[in-house]
């Protein structure tokens, strides 16, 4: 198992992930930036600064340096962001501030897209909190927060100039968050690694104690890291970034209907995978056994592998319509060839994809 860092290559966007010594590695940084006469700034969350008080401190961040926001998926919003915006201008931040996202997916997605927008675009740093922002939110720079009207719907691209993943972290982290994040593991085993698959399905279920997730986490960023920078900016014709969208259509369908945090992102994306390997059963690119494993292999997750209760239809299908993938108004999905490899399928039959609404 390595334990060296990885490089997403981006030519003079480049940056690491580091895994091995991350601690060390991030106090180091803040020290090179207070030294070069720098300023530093933490976006977090409340729930994270209770649960791990001293990681900050110790990396030598001082408090009157954080913002602490409310825990959750309300906090990627339009007020969340205009508050950071004011941290960090009532404090006289300038170009040469240094921002850091401790935090999951909601923090990182949130400070990346702020430090995209103050003073047209300050460095940012991904220290990532949760499962699935080691694997996932904290590495390619889709930054950005919700509108009342669809999931990731304001942003930028914007990357990091470094991420330091540190899995002891995950310690503290609550077990429906650690399996949230194994949902996108799953994805990136379905959507490029049929050995990952094979092997989430051999371990049958993991922790934050696992001795194999150290190797599981390193594998999801080394295929993002590689997707990333083939097709940063999700610009391919066909394949490219949007694969790393598997499931993502319909889950996040249902996390605007279902109202923000209803169901947590990896929840919804537990469920989107398997109306994504039905879809694609439909298409006639996988064979119909395929649901039965995915489903195993998700509830064998802890994940939910169907809505609690019925959404309404039409509200799913508009809220599919504002999906980034859609082109000259027609939905265009991620679907699978086979597990471990997928592809994009333009076109689909809007009656198709309610009928397989209808089995969420
Ligand atoms: N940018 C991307 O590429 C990308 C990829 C995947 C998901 N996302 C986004 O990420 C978000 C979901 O992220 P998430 O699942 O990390 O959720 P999250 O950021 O809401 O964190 C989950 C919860 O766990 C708590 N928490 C975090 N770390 C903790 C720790 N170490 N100990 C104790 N509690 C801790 C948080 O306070 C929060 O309540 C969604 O908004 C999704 O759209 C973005
Ligand atoms: O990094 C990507 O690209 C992804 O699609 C990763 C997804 O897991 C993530 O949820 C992303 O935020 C979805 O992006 P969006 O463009 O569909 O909003
Ligand atoms: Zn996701």
């Amino acid at each position: 198992m390595s334990t060296e860092s990885l490089q997403v290559e981006l030519a003079e966007r480049s940056y690491p992930i580091h895994f091995s010594g991350s601690h060390e590695l991030l106090k180091k940084e803040v020290h090179r930036l207070r030294d070069m006469g720098r300023s530093v700034r933490v976006i977090s969350d409340a729930r994270v600064l209770d649960a791990q008080p001293d990681y900050l401190a110790q990396a030598g961040f001082k408090d009157s340096e954080i913002l602490s926001l409310p825990p959750g998926e309300q906090s990627k919003s339009v007020d969340s962001f205009s508050q950071a915006l004011s941290f960090l201008a009532n404090q006289a931040c300038n170009r040469d501030c240094a921002l850091f996202a401790f935090g999951g997916g909601v923090i990182g997605d949130l400070a990346g897209y702020v430090a995209a927008s103050y003073l047209r675009g300050i460095d940012f740093y991904q220290i990532p909190t949760t499962l699935l922002s080691m694997v996932d939110s904290s590495v390619g720079g889709k930054t950005g927060i919700n509108l009342p009207e669809g999931k990731n719907l304001v942003g930028a691209f914007w990357q990091p100039k470094a991420v330091y993943i540190d899995s002891t972290l995950l310690q503290s982290l609550p077990p429906r968050e650690f399996a949230a994040g194994m949902a996108e593991v799953i994805k990136y085993g379905m959507l490029a690694d049929a050995g990952l698959l094979s092997d989430l399905e051999d371990y049958a279920g993991l922790s934050a104690a696992s001795e194999e997730l150290p190797d599981v986490v390193r594998r999801c960023c080394a295929i993002k890291a590689q997707v990333v920078a083939d097709d940063e900016k999700e610009t391919a014709s066909s394949g490219g970034r949007a694969l790393l969208n598997l499931g993502h259509t319909f889950a996040h369908a249902i996390e605007n209907v279902a109202g923000y945090g209803e169901y947590l992102h990896g929840e919804a994306v537990a469920i989107g995978l398997v109306l994504a390997t039905r879809l694609s059963v439909e298409l006639g690119q996988l064979h119909t056994e395929s649901v039965e494993r995915v489903e195993s292999i998700i509830a064998s997750y802890q994940l939910p592998t169907r809505l609690r209760d019925p959404l309404p239809m039409d509200q799913l299908m508009l809220a599919m319509q504002r999906d980034k993938k859609t082109r000259g108004g027609k939905l265009r999905f991620v679907s699978m060839k086979a597990l471990g490899e997928a592809i994009t399928s333009d076109g689909v039959d809007p009656k198709l994809v309610e009928e397989i609404w209808t089995q969420a």
